[in-house]
């Protein structure tokens, strides 16, 4: 059965988007989209999305990692779904609802509200998770937020100085996070801008991270190091990050499509 899909990224973070709303998409398990996002055998890309009718919203969207595992938000792949649907739509994911606006080449979320308490994280046992009492080779009291998924915060003197591909895999299966974690390391340039890189969790060093983003704003907020609305540069480039009385998170940047295809499903199934 030959199955057509977008490729597309936000920042850099690249999704291969099957749309079920338009054509029939067979059941997609961990082995096929781990097959399909390899970049060498596969088509390559940091998370498969798949788009399906809703009950509960305009549309579903459904997040495959690089490793096939399925998982619960993607800040950027929001944003690539609200350019290829056109119009400002609600989106139900596992993680809750979120609502998406396409604006000028890119889109504004709506990604709902932060959870900080550890057994919304989740985490193994009970502690504070605005500054957590742990730490790994260097890196020490971070905090954690579930923004949809899981992710874990550290601050830090300068970015590009911490090995994130050697500690991102320690921290990301430490058996603290019994669903993993998205691992965060930033650095407060000042009020306004965060700098950020991401180890995520399922798919590695990744050009950008929206959830990533707005895990980091609303802690750096929360510990009152910048103000409610700061710019997140990332190694693919900005987001706008705002975090208002309503307690919800608003995430605005790029979305774009890069070329559209079909392969065949048997040759990956
Ligand atoms: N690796 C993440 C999913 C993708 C998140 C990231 N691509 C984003 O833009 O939010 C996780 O396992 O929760």
């Amino acid at each position: 059965m030959r199955v057509d899909f977008t490729k597309m990224h936000g920042l850099g973070n690249d999704f291969v988007v099957l749309d079920a709303r338009v054509h029939p998409v067979p059941a997609i398990d961990t082995a096929l989209a781990r097959a399909l996002a390899d970049r060498r055998t596969g088509i390559g890309c940091d998370q498969l999305i798949l788009l399906e009718p809703s009950d509960a919203a305009d549309f579903r969207m459904r997040i495959f990692n690089h490793d096939g595992g399925e998982v619960e938000a993607c800040g950027n792949a929001s944003r690539a779904a609200a350019l290829l649907h056109g119009s400002a739509a609600s989106v139900e994911t596992s993680g809750g609802t979120i609502h998406v606006e396409p604006t000028n080449g890119g889109a504004s979320v709506d990604m709902g509200k932060p959870r900080f308490d550890w057994e919304a994280i989740p985490l193994a046992y009970g502690m504070d998770t605005a500054v957590m009492p742990v730490g790994w080779e260097g890196l020490d009291r971070p905090g954690a937020v579930n923004v949809g998924n899981p992710h874990v915060v550290f601050f830090v003197e300068n970015t590009d100085a911490v090995p994130l591909d050697v500690i991102g895999p320690q921290i990301e299966t430490d058996p603290l996070f019994p669903q993993r974690i998205n691992v965060n390391v930033a650095t407060i340039e000042n009020r306004r801008h965060i700098r950020l890189r991401v180890w995520e969790r399922g798919a590695g060093l990744t050009r950008a991270c929206g959830t990533g983003a707005c895990a980091t704003a609303v802690h750096a907020m929360r510990r009152g190091l910048v103000e409610r609305e700061v710019t997140v540069t990332l190694p693919g480039g900005d987001l706008i990050i705002g975090w208002d009385d309503s307690e919800r998170i608003r995430m605005t940047g790029p979305a774009s499509e890069s070329y559209r295809g079909s392969f065949e499903w048997d040759d990956f199934a």
